[in-house]
């Protein structure tokens, strides 16, 4: 199986490690603009694969999309990052016109491949590659909510004092700081409601810890995380390729799911060898609907930004 990963900056080379480590593809090709960049990450990678045992072969090209044709999965990562203080939304400007014309080049040499986005603010390029492509939507994948979920399992795991991997939780909506859902509610320690370990207090501030956490992170790094979101990106590529069936939260064009029309947004969706099989319309309560409702509303009035890069 072979991957494409157009950027090779901190996440796209994140991603690169991630999944050779997993060991999911016999080819990783990670491309970029700067000239030799690409390659020498590819190189650095490469050379961890004797003390890590892994048998990815992994390259780095420079702007070459031939390199990249009849790949299985190409995620999208070129794009400027966040600095402290800026939201994911004010990276539209320069990111919208980036992810446009790669979606074009990726395309054009895999025309059968399954697109992961990752570029921010991430559910309205999800949306634009979608549009300007003319794919069907289950070939799209917006990466947002299988990072925030395991943020959100990370700051429960901390308020709990308990292992990560004993809890389950899903974060839906927009991958946004004041658009992300929590769905606390349904959030369980080895099967048993959190709530009947944490109060409403604890959990609220929970919640919100998990909202802002990629900005938590841009504010003691200086630039947005990719260890975390690399590892993300590997999980749903695993899930892809493995043709696992995972549920992970992504964002995709939704058609009636969660009261939704014409957005991307991020929802729980089984992930196999056709992308998105299924989306699981889950019932809410009235709070977590009126959240969603407000959350679609922002993620809309954000695309609404891309009708000179979209005529
Ligand atoms: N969806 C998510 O959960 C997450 C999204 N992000 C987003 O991912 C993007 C990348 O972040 P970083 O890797 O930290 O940034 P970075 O600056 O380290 O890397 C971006 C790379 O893209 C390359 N690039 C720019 N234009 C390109 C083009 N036309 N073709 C090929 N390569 C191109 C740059 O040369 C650079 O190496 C940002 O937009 C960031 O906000 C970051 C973390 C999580
Ligand atoms: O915070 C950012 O800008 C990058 C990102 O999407 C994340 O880490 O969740």
């Amino acid at each position: 199986m072979k991957v494409t990963i157009v950027g090779a900056g901190n996440v796209g080379a994140s991603c690169a490690d991630s999944i050779s480590y997993r060991g999911i593809a016999s080819e990783v090709v990670l491309l970029d603009i700067r000239e030799g960049f690409a390659e020498g990450k590819a190189m650095d990678i490469m050379q961890c694969a004797t003390n890590t045992g892994f048998n990815t072969n992994v390259s780095g090209v420079t702007n070459d999309y031939s390199k990249t044709a009849n790949s299985d999965v190409v995620v999208i990562t070129s794009g400027i990052p966040r600095k402290p203080g800026m939201t994911r939304e004010e990276l539209i400007g320069i990111n919208a016109g980036i992810v446009k014309t790669v979606a074009e080049n990726v395309l054009a040499h895999s025309p059968n491949c399954i697109v992961v986005v990752v570029s921010n603010p991430m559910d309205t390029m999800t949306y634009l590659a979608l549009k300007s492509t003319g794919l069907p939507k289950n070939r799209i994948i917006g990466m947002g909510g299988a990072l925030d979920s395991s943020r959100f399992r990370y700051y429960l795991s901390k308020a709990l004092d308990k292992p990560s991997n004993d809890i389950s939780a899903m974060v839906i909506g927009g991958h946004g700081d004041t658009t992300m859902i929590p769905l606390t509610r349904l959030a369980a320690y080895n099967g048993i409601p959190v709530s009947e370990f944490l109060s409403q207090e604890e959990l609220d501030k929970v919640a919100a810890a998990t909202m802002v956490g990629g900005a938590t992170l841009t504010g003691l790094l200086g630039t947005s995380a990719w260890y975390a979101p690399g590892a993300s990106v590997a999980y749903l590529v695993d899930s892809i390729l493995n043709d696992q069936k995972k549920m992970i939260a992504c964002s995709v064009m939704v058609d009636g799911e969660y009261g939704q029309n014409d957005i991307c947004i991020g929802v729980p969706c089984i992930i196999g060898k056709n992308g998105i099989e299924q989306i699981v319309d889950i019932k809410l309560n009235d709070a977590e609907k009126a959240a969603f409702a407000k959350s679609a509303d922002a993620v809309r009035s954000m695309n609404a930004d891309l009708k000179t890069v979209l005529a």
